[in-house]
C-alpha cells in the first residue's frame, strides 16, 4: 500500500492479476500446461535478443512496437484497434519486435492479439502483462511469446529468480523492467541479460527520459538496454542513443497515429 493508505495503480493491477492467476491455473493446470510444451504445442520460437542486436549492428535504433489498445494512464488510446493491421504497419515501417499488451483488464488487452499480431507481422514479440508467477513465463511460451515482461517492482528477489530461470528452461527471452538504480542493481544481482529502463513512473504515470539516461551510465558492458516510454521523437531516440542505449520501446506515439507503421518508420529515418 502507498503512503497515502490507497492502493497505487500498480498494487490494483498486481491484486486483479493474482485473482486472473488463479482462474488461468483452473482453467490449465501447471502440469497440463507444460505437457503441452513438451509436445511441441507453442509455434516455433523467433530470436527476440538477436532482432535487437541485429538492428544494432546495422546502426539503425532498434525499436519494439508496441500493440496497445488503452492504458490506465491514457484510457482508450485507439478505436480503430485491429492488431493484424498493426502487425502487419509495423513489419513494414521497420520494427525490431512488438509488445502486445495481454493484460485485458486494464489495458484491453488480449492473448489473441499477440497470436495475431505476431503472426501478421513475422516478428519477434513480448508479451507485454504483469508478471507474478513462472506459470505465465511457460504460459507466455505456449501462447507464442518470444519474450516475457518482468518488473522489478512487482516481484521479490525469489520470484524473479524463478521468472528467470523458468524463461531460460522455455528459451524465451526475458526483458527485466527497472525504474531506478537499486531495481537495476537487483536485475543486474540477479543475472538480467535485457533490461528495459520504464521512463513512466508506475506509480505517479509521469514519464522523464532523464530516468534512462540517468541509469545507461550504471548498467556494465553486454547488458542490452531498453529505453521505455514517453518515446515521441527522432530527437528522444537520438538523445537515448548518445547515452549508449540501442533499443526503445514505443507504444501510445504509433497508437495514436493513422498509419502506425508510418510513423515508425518516420520515427527511424528522422
Ligand atoms: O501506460 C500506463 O498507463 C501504465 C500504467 C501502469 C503500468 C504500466 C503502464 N504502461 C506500460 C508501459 O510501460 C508502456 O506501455 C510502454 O512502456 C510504452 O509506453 P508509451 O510509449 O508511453 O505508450
Amino acid at each position: 500500500m502507498s503512503g497515502s493508505g490507497r492502493a497505487t495503480i500498480l498494487e490494483e493491477i498486481l491484486g486483479r492479476k493474482a485473482e486472473e492467476l488463479a482462474e488461468r491455473r483452473a482453467a490449465l493446470p501447471e502440469p497440463e500446461l507444460r505437457e503441452r510444451l513438451a509436445a511441441g504445442d507453442a509455434p516455433p520460437l523467433r530470436d527476440f535478443m538477436g532482432a535487437l542486436q541485429a538492428k544494432e549492428r546495422q546502426a539503425r535504433p532498434a525499436v519494439i512496437a508496441e500493440v496497445k489498445r488503452a492504458s490506465p494512464s491514457a484510457g482508450v488510446i485507439r478505436t480503430d484497434f485491429d492488431p493484424v493491421a498493426i502487425g502487419t504497419a509495423y513489419a513494414r515501417g521497420g520494427a525490431a519486435a512488438l509488445s502486445v499488451l495481454t493484460d485485458r483488464d486494464f489495458f484491453g488487452g488480449s492473448d489473441d492479439y499477440l497470436r495475431q499480431a505476431r503472426e501478421a507481422s513475422g516478428l519477434p514479440a513480448l508479451r507485454k502483462d504483469f508478471t507474478i508467477d513462472p506459470y505465465q513465463v511457460s504460459e507466455a511460451r505456449l501462447l507464442g511469446a518470444d519474450c516475457v515482461l518482468l518488473i522489478v517492482a512487482a516481484l521479490d528477489d525469489d520470484t524473479l529468480a524463478a521468472c528467470l530461470d523458468r524463461a531460460a528452461e522455455e528459451g524465451i527471452a526475458a526483458l527485466v523492467e527497472v525504474h531506478d538504480a537499486a531495481e537495476l542493481d537487483r536485475a543486474l544481482g540477479l543475472g538480467a541479460e535485457l533490461v528495459g529502463v520504464n521512463n513512466r513512473d508506475l506509480h505517479t504515470f509521469e514519464t522523464r527520459l532523464a530516468t534512462s539516461l540517468e541509469l545507461a551510465d550504471r548498467a556494465p558492458e553486454g547488458i542490452t538496454l531498453v529505453a521505455e516510454s514517453g518515446i515521441h521523437s527522432r530527437s528522444d531516440i537520438d538523445q537515448l542513443r548518445s547515452a549508449g542505449i540501442p533499443a526503445f520501446l514505443v507504444g501510445e506515439w504509433f497508437m495514436r497515429a493513422p498509419d502506425p507503421g508510418v510513423a515508425l518508420a518516420e520515427l527511424l529515418t528522422g
